[in-house]
């Protein structure tokens, strides 16, 4: 099994108290499986992919990426994780200004010490960058900017993909094209995916789906 999460307890403290947002989360995903999670705004669904991406820690529970639990591990571990294994797509392209368009697709692949130019390079023909190459990110359009993030992060081939409404900036047509090429990239790396979405239409295209209520899975 590529992921298991087990009983995943998390509480924010906040001005009114402690606030249970994750109620005992359990789920698991198989290499080369797409899983979609929705849930209602506010549910735990960003709560949850930040915790499988080891960018927070959970209170309680375990998260078992290929054999080892990332809740044990210290900051650089779990640093580590995220360069190799897990590629995580956001809303928010995050992409650095002060570098061109190639630079920021081998970003990450470079800092995990897997860059493959030739990857590299069939990331931006399919994602269609090829003539974007040498521009900054302020140049690009939006669907563009996320084309690069997207392709930033398959770039090291993460066996494990975390996507939080990946397409939700962008226009229902680019959005489904921009689907389109993540799910046949992932498919052809043989990697995880996991993805957020309000989309009903896309939550359709993964192979499964879970919906998050009240903390738990329903
Ligand atoms: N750092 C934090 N401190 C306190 N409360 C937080 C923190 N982060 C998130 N929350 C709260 O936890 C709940 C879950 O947030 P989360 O972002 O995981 O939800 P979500 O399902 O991804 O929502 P959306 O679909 O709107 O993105 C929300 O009520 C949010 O206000």
């Amino acid at each position: 099994m590529l992921l298991t999460v087990e009983n995943v307890q998390k509480t924010y403290g906040t001005a009114d108290g402690p606030f249970e947002v994750l109620r005992g989360v359990g789920l698991q995903l198989d290499a080369g499986e797409t899983l979609a999670l929705t849930g209602e705004s506010g549910s735990g669904k960003s709560t949850l992919l930040h915790l499988i991406g080891g960018l927070d820690t959970p209170d309680q529970g375990h998260i078992v990426l290929n054999g080892t639990d990332i809740a044990a591990l210290d900051d650089n571990g779990r640093a580590e994780l995220r360069r190799g294994t897990v590629g995580v797509v956001f809303q928010q392209f995050n992409l650095i200004p002060s570098l061109k368009v190639v630079d920021n697709i081998a970003f990450q692949a470079r800092l995990a010490g897997r860059y493959d130019p030739i990857w590299a390079q069939t990331l931006a023909d399919r994602m269609g960058l090829t003539a974007q190459l040498n521009k900054y990110p302020e140049q690009l359009s939006g669907g563009q900017q996320q084309r690069v993030a997207i392709a930033r992060t398959l770039a090291p081939k993460p066996q494990l993909v975390l996507a939080d409404e990946p397409t939700g900036n962008l226009d229902e047509e680019t959005a489904s094209i921009v689907m389109d090429l993540i799910l046949e990239l992932v498919a052809e790396t043989g990697a995880g995916l996991l993805m957020v979405t309000h989309s009903q239409a896309l939550a359709g295209r993964m192979q499964r789906r879970l919906h998050l209520r009240a903390g738990q899975i329903a």
